[in-house]
């Protein structure tokens, strides 16, 4: 099993757990993420994948373990603090002002970046003027990389939702991120905005190297563009490693398809299968 980032760690989840009363929602969980690395978390419904994001943004304690940020421990640190740490997340559920513009919504982003105070920004004075220049000049970066020009100026409110749901990826960029939690960022959207969201999930990667965590269901999405994938079921990690690795893991097969004998033969049967196919192929 692969369970270490190759590369120097952005972010170490050391033997994380979190129960509420009887329910043990994350269980032992620990993995690392790299500087350049797209790291997916995915399992079955109630696996314990938001309890995850919720710790790491500070929104949930854990009873144990440890959550180091580029050597800073987050437990204990509320997620205000967690967020000015760099920690940024888009949410399964649009969370936007829905009659501001494109660029207002973006420039909330900026939000904790702000360095005046509200008389100064009142009376647009001295440090206020120009850092509220720069602001708008990242803004308008973000709308570019994005490919957001069209909209800019519109509420948000009236846009459909794939454009919506790259406003919110925008916002979450426009806090300058050290790490990008995407919560089931393709959740709702139709192939079109799906492609469109993974070449820009990708290129946030690659071209802004930021590192990133992604809960997502679209598995297609997800053995597409992750670099690791870890496996969580009931709380507990079921398997980490490369898309191809955890895909012929016969204890995911089986967290996903549950207990039926049948199902769990014709698996086994059918990774046997693939493996021997993949070998083959090797040797030829
Ligand atoms: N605030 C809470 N109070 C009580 N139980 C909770 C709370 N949050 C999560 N749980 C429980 O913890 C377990 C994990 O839930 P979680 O929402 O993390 O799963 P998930 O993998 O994100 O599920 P989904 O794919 O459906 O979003 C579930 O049994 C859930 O009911």
């Amino acid at each position: 099993m692969v369970s270490e980032a190759s590369g120097s760690p952005v972010l170490a989840f050391e033997d994380v757990h979190l129960s509420f009363g009887a329910v043990k929602a994350v269980n032992g969980v620990s993995f690392t993420v790299n500087e350049d690395e797209l790291f997916a978390v995915i399992g079955p419904n109630g696996a314990g994948k938001t309890s995850i994001f919720n710790v790491l943004s500070g929104v949930y304690r854990p009873q144990q373990g440890r959550v180091v940020l580029e050597g800073r421990d987050l437990l204990g640190m509320r997620p205000p603090a967690i967020a000015r740490l760099g920690v940024a997340r888009t949410f399964q559920n649009i969370e936007l002002f829905a009659n501001l513009t494109v660029v207002d919504n973006l420039m909330l982003g900026r939000h904790q970046h702000l360095r005046y105070g509200t008389l100064a920004a009142l009376l647009w004075v001295g440090r206020a003027r120009g850092q509220e220049v720069e602001h708008r000049r990242r803004v308008e970066e973000i709308v570019e990389f994005l490919e957001l020009e069209q909209w800019r100026k519109m509420p948000v409110g009236l846009l459909p939702y794939g454009v919506q749901k790259r406003v919110e990826l925008g916002r979450a960029l426009a806090m300058e991120p050290r790490l990008l939690l995407l919560d089931e960022p393709v959740a709702g959207m139709n192939l079109e905005e799906t492609e469109d969201m993974a070449r820009y999930i990708l290129d946030i990667r690659d071209e802004l190297r930021i590192p990133m965590i992604m809960v997502e269901h679209d598995m297609g999405l997800v053995m597409d563009i992750a670099d690791r994938v870890m496996v969580v079921d009931f709380g507990t990690p079921v398997a980490i490693g490369t898309p191809a690795e955890v895909q012929r893991n016969p204890d995911v097969i089986r967290a996903y398809l549950g207990g039926d004998p049948d199902v769990e033969a014709a698996v086994e049967a059918g990774v046997e299968a693939a493996i021997a196919a993949e070998d083959e192929g090797a040797s030829a």
